[in-house]
């Protein structure tokens, strides 16, 4: 509750105007059958001018009473829609605040359904809240005294059956909030296999997988269809139980007045009123337990949005302008491991990078290539040692100052919906035409884009499926080098273009970023082969270091590598 209280007051009026209509709509409920006692009363004793007056009245209440719950749901309805609104816009920047190693620890799809599942249920109890939250409490304090002022000598029938549906309650919520917890999980289950299957489906199918993975996703979902039956049977059952109490307890009191009708006539007009506050007191009952149902599912919710909220970046940034700065790195005695490992996964590693000058890195899968990378892109922070940038420690840069100096190109690239100039202004957003040209020009994609009736214009759609995968890795490159930035990082960018054209590229880039420290990470020789030094990492460790024609005579591993990639070349020439 204290995480949307803030929320809360930026929807003072409303929640206002919304109370104040629910105090007509209880006081016109309250009211209608003590007015309807009267006229029966009246009836009995043949008085129609009374008759007519708490008629007319009666209308007039009814009237009141449906206005004040239209606009109760309408101004509840504001409420619960703003307040969703604006937590989902915070725990979005939240978001966008936590560093990636948050991010991953969360994974993914489980901050996805927090932002949407979980948000959806905060909507639903602020707008149950502010429909029944005075509602319940007035209707039923109300119903139940003037249901003791209607037929003093009755109130014990009361009492038993508000034991009864109380105790029957309580063992339904019990049950239905550990199924409820377990509904988000399971649903969480079902979107991380549905994204996984679907970002993946290429795969799936040339694989020929459909069926496992229809398999493994009708499991979730069966389990997830089971436990929601579970809180359906629970709510199918807890209904008709409620009436069949209610319905005992008018049988009775029935039963008691008819006993005594003889003596006392006027109960026949009390007996109705008092039904219909046994009634009212039954429903404050039922929407009380459904409130505290929703209520016991949002507190899981907001729990789940709150430990989001609460969450410390694990990464900090320095305050200050943005900075230019010099493109030399440097990695001092650097050690690393991810987080939940337990053994490094970079190991004391010292190097040096010149500012404008090549490196090429080169090593077996796993070796550690791009979490060297990503230490200097700042995606994580080394446990021992220091990354330097500039001879600034990057923990000590602004945030702003690193992403303008790191342009970190991967080779699974990522390209937002929209256009293709609105991802290259991502980058640099007062990108004209000619920035676009020279960076796509450098990346070997103007000659595609050119070909688009849209060009610069031209959608990209979601996942950027409009584009092969050549062309998704030029566009990422262009984006990379749009904002000339100090330092590129081209983690194996070139893998989907052919030869000629990685060459194209490599020549733009030494012509057209000659101040630029390039790092480039590659499977292929030829592709750091020109590279001022080139470091081949072996488990996390530099195991070889120099040019390529030292690497030749000193390296091991990288003539290995060498040999292997040139016999196949030749196997393929042959
Ligand atoms: N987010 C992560 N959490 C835990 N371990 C990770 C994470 N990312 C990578 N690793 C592990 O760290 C090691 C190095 O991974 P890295 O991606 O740096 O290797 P690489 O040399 O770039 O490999 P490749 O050539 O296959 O891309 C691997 O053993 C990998 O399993």
């Amino acid at each position: 509750m204290k995480t949307l209280m803030p929320y809360f007051k930026r929807y003072r009026v409303d929640i206002w105007v919304a109370t104040i209509a629910v105090l007509l709509l209880v006081f016109a409920t309250l009211w209608q059958p003590r007015l309807l006692q009267t006229i029966m009363e009246a009836i009995i004793k043949n008085d129609q001018a009374t008759v007519l007056r708490e008629g007319l009245l009666l209308l007039v209440l009814a009237v009141l009473g449906i206005i004040g719950g239209i606009v109760n749901t309408i101004y509840s309805a504001r409420v619960a829609l703003g307040v969703a609104t604006d937590l989902r816009a915070d725990l979005y920047a939240k978001v966008q605040s936590l560093a990636y190693a948050d991010v991953e620890k969360f994974a993914p799809s489980n901050l996805v359904v927090r932002m949407t599942n979980d948000i959806n249920q905060v909507q639903q109890i602020v707008m149950a809240g502010f429909q029944q939250i005075t509602r319940i409490p007035l209707l039923f304090v109300g119903a139940l005294i003037l249901a003791v002022m209607t037929m003093p000598e009755q109130w014990w029938i009361i009492v038993v059956m508000m034991v009864v549906i109380i105790l029957v309650t309580l063992v339904a919520v019990r049950r239905m909030t550990t199924y409820f917890a377990q509904t988000q999980e399971d649903i969480e289950q079902v979107n991380t296999l549905a994204r996984e299957n679907l970002m993946g489906i290429r795969v799936v199918k040339s694989f020929v997988q459909e069926k496992n993975e229809i398999k493994k996703f009708s499991n979730a979902s069966d389990e997830l269809t089971n436990v929601t039956a579970k809180i359906g049977y629970w709510f199918a059952v807890l209904m008709p139980a409620f009436f069949l109490i209610a319905n005992v307890a008018m049988g009775v009191s029935v039963y008691i007045v008819g006993q005594n009708i003889t003596t006392h006539p006027s109960y026949l007009a009390a007996i109705t009123s008092f039904i219909s506050y046994l009634m009212q007191i039954l429903f404050a009952v039922i929407n009380g337990g459904f409130l505290m149902t929703f209520a016991s599912r949002a507190v899981i919710s907001i729990g789940r949005i709150n430990e989001v909220m609460t969450t410390t970046p694990s990464m900090t940034y320095a305050d200050g302008p943005v900075e230019q700065i010099l493109g030399d790195i440097q990695f001092d005695h650097v050690t690393f491991t991810y987080p939940g490992d337990d053994q490094p996964t970079l190991k004391d590693v010292t190097l040096t990078i010149p500012a404008g000058s090549m490196l090429g890195i080169v090593g077996a899968t796993g070796s550690g290539k791009t979490t060297l990378a990503q230490l200097i892109a700042r995606l994580y922070d080394p446990d021992e040692g220091r990354v330097l940038i500039g001879g600034v420690d990057v923990r000590e840069l602004p945030e702003k100052t690193l992403r303008k100096t790191v342009a970190y190109v991967l080779q699974r690239s990522t390209l937002f919906s929209g256009t293709i100039a609105e991802n290259l202004r991502q980058v640099k957003p007062d990108a004209e035409a000619q920035h676009m040209a020279w960076a796509a020009d450098i990346a070997q994609a103007a000659e595609f884009i050119d070909q688009l009736p849209q060009t610069y214009d031209a959608p990209v759609e979601e996942r950027s499926q409009n584009f092969s995968g050549g062309q998704k890795q030029r566009l990422s490159i262009t984006r990379g080098v749009i904002a000339n930035p100090e330092i590129l990082i081209l983690d194996d960018a070139t893998s989907a273009l052919d030869a000629r054209s990685e060459k194209l590229v490599q020549e733009a880039l030494d012509r057209e970023l000659k101040t630029t420290t390039t790092i480039v990470i590659a499977e292929k020789i030829a592709s750091i082969i020109r590279a001022d030094q080139i470091i081949v990492l072996d488990d996390g460790q530099i195991v070889g270091h120099g040019t390529h024609h030292d690497l030749l005579k000193t390296s091991t591993v990288y003539q290995m590598i060498y040999q292997t990639q040139k016999a196949r070349e030749e196997g393929l020439n042959d």
